[in-house]
Formats: C-alpha cells, structure tokens, sequence
C-alpha cells in the first residue's frame, strides 16, 4: 500500500500538529478555524484552498461563516483516518492564510 495512505499513529499526529499551529486533531479529524476581516477575504480563501486541493486531489470539509472559516480533514479512502495527505494539505493551507488576513 502507498505509504501516504497509511493512517499516522497518534504520536506521529502529535509530532506533525508541532509544525501546524492551530491545528488538533479531534478524534479522527484534522482541524482548524480562522476568522477574517469580513465575509469576502474568507470567501477568497476558500477559492485559493479549493485550487490546493484540486491540484493534490485532496478535499477537505470547509464550513465558511461571516468572517469565519473551518476546516476539517481526513483521508476518506481508508475510512476517515488521519495520513500524511491530510497533513500535507494543511500544510499548505497554512502557508496562504496568512496573505488572506486569516488568524
Ligand atoms: C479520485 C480522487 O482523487 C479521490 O476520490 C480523492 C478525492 N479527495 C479526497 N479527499 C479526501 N479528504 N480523502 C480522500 O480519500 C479523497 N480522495
């Protein structure tokens, strides 16, 4: 099996989350929310993570407010457990947020 489709072990979770301010992992889901200024810079981040994720072919669950937007993320192919797809996605959501005002 693909080594990227292993799910990570609660003490390799615990090691990535380090690189990952923000982020917990909450029973098998890798999550964090940010707040905006408003409603379109949180609507704009969603556009740039939507591109992310149609370029790895990895989507997560995104729950868009007012000025607040939520992301949730598991690997659904092996059941809904966390692998290095889910943290290589937040990974590279976070190198954008901060271009959007997000915190
Ligand atoms: C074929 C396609 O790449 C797969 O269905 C991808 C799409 N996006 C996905 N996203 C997530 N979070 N988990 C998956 O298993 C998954 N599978």
């Amino acid at each position: 099996m693909n080594a990227q489709l292993e799910p990570l072990s609660g003490k390799e979770i615990e090691e990535r989350l380090r690189e990952l301010p923000g982020w917990s992992a909450e029973g098998d889901l890798l999550r964090r929310s940010y707040r905006f200024h408003g409603h379109f810079p949180a609507v704009a981040m969603v556009i740039h993570i939507a591109q992310i994720q149609e370029e790895l072919g990895h989507h997560a669950e995104l729950t868009l407010g007012y000025n607040q937007l939520a992301v949730a993320v598991n690997t659904h192919s092996i059941g809904g457990r966390i692998t290095h797809l889910d943290v290589g996605l937040a990974g590279r959501i976070e190198e954008i947020a901060a271009a959007h005002g997000a915190r």
